[in-house]
């Protein structure tokens, strides 16, 4: 069928390599299916001829899980777009896996709903992307993870079964809640084809407040002090250092609207009372200027300003990558911990790094560690890893937060999962694809 498979080299081009362009597959076939029929199709083929299948959505992973490592066949949801149903009573949405983030969200504004989830690459990431990786974003902190708002999925597994669990329930204990393995197992146990998820209603007031503190001691300190006078209207609590404001500045001419200050942390507030909503912000705001934990600050309520100072936080990633070579960490951590990593990483790299940047969800505990150099360099990465992981590990944290292990990151799982874990997610791999292809070479370590 024409525009359903492609075998041409120009056009696979981009399909063949991840976002960052750090992990390249030579793939020279793609499929586009429409429907979990065909999926299953697809997936019988390939499971009774032992041909291995990378599954794709928008191709916005930052850890090489949604491109092929060698010559597997790329399957893209990119045709299976249509959403199926919407309850503005329930405020369940269905629709098919790769529906644009971003487009979901304007056809549930128009209905007065947004999608729980809200990250930087929403203008291209699928949802069912989303799913697998089990996406955080940057409203996790009021909405909760995808383990809650995934309300049910449809999955083709490796031998082309359809695995109907496309519930619109909220409360559903009959058996093990199996759509939970395939959340986050980025698209090794079995490909999402559609997902039920529950969306909250839109809020209709909210307030952006862009700030500025002297050292990360007061951004932990604003952060429970706004917990507590903000309380159910919090939505977003982000923080980014001075090196993340100088990046966006120097390479995407971004205006920082205050100056001087070494940290910077983006605090919304999403209510259903504007004058309640601004009233509690404006006292939180008096109390932290008055206390000194903040030094400097501006507020928005209007969408233009409100979106301007979101992309200061929301393009980091972007000017990252026009900075040179980027090493990233995604990592969880106790609060309290999150930045003497970023410290201690870079006195420990000196000159032989760019920049050594972190940013992230604090009110998730989850940082952003980026380490910008001229060029890849062997003996930097060598300097990086695993020194990063069993610091990570020394805290008890995660070696990947939100955005997956996929293929740069497998083989350090065992800094945040015991062995005996590790073995019993070996042994469902097996178990859902016993001929091992489905997503190969990603999230598992390989076998010694
Ligand atoms: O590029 C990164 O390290 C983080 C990307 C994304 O998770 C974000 O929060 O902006
Ligand atoms: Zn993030």
């Amino acid at each position: 069928m024409p525009g359903r498979a492609c075998s041409d080299p120009e056009e696979l081009k981009s399909f063949n390599v991840d976002w960052l362009k750090s992990v390249r597959g030579c793939s020279e076939l793609l499929l586009k299916p429409k429907t979990a029929a065909e999926v299953s199709q697809i997936l019988r083929y390939c499971h009774e001829r032992n041909l291995a299948v990378s599954p794709q959505g928008g191709n916005t992973g930052l850890v090489g899980g949604s491109v092929p490592v060698f010559d597997e066949i790329i399957l893209s949801t990119a045709l299976m777009n249509q959403i199926i149903s919407f309850d503005p009573v329930s405020g369940i949405l269905v629709c098919q896996a790769g529906c644009i983030l971003g487009k979901l969200n304007e056809y549930l504004e128009e209905r007065g709903f947004i999608m729980p989830l809200d990250l930087g690459a929403k203008g291209s990431c699928h949802i069912g992307g989303n799913v697998a990786t089990n996406a955080g974003g940057l409203r996790l902190l009021r909405y909760g993870s995808l383990r809650g708002t995934v309300l049910g999925l449809e999955v083709v597994l490796a031998d082309g079964t359809v695995l109907d669990c496309l519930a619109s329930l909220r409360k559903d204990n009959t058996g093990y809640d199996l759509k939970q393995l395939f959340i986050g197992s980025e698209g090794t146990l079995g490909v999402i084809t559609a997902v039920s998820i529950l969306c909250p209603q839109k809020p209709k007031a909210v307030n952006l407040a862009f700030l500025g503190c002297q050292d990360f001691s007061r951004v932990q300190e604003t952060f429970t002090t706004c917990r507590a006078m903000l309380g159910e209207i919090l939505s977003a609590f982000e923080f980014m250092d001075e090196k993340c404001m100088e990046l966006v500045e120097k390479h995407l001419g971004l205006s920082n609207p205050l100056r001087g200050s070494p940290f910077y942390v983006l605090i919304e507030t999403s209510g259903s009372n504007s004058s309640h909503d601004e009233e509690k912000l404006n006292s939180f705001l008096e109390q932290a200027m008055t206390s000194g934990l903040v030094t400097d600050g501006t507020v928005a309520v209007d969408d233009k300003k409100i979106k301007t100072l979101w992309s200061l936080r929301e393009r980091i990633t972007e000017a990252l990558t026009r900075d040179g070579c980027v090493y990233k960490y995604d990592i969880s951590l106790p609060v309290g911990k999150l930045y003497d990593l970023v410290t201690d990483m870079r006195a420990r790299l000196g000159q032989s790094a760019k920049n050594v940047v972190g940013y992230g969800h604090l009110g998730d505990g989850n940082l952003h560690l980026n380490i910008t150099a001229e060029s890849y360099s062997h003996s930097l990465l060598d300097a990086i890893e695993p020194y990063v992981y069993e610091w990570t590990a020394r805290y008890n944290g995660s070696i990947s937060a939100e955005h997956g292990l996929g293929f740069k990151k497998k083989q350090f799982i065992q800094y945040s999962k015991p062995n005996e874990a590790v073995f019993l997610m070996q042994r469902f791999k097996a178990m859902l694809d016993p001929k091992g292809i489905l997503n190969p070479y990603k999230t598992l370590p390989s076998s010694p």
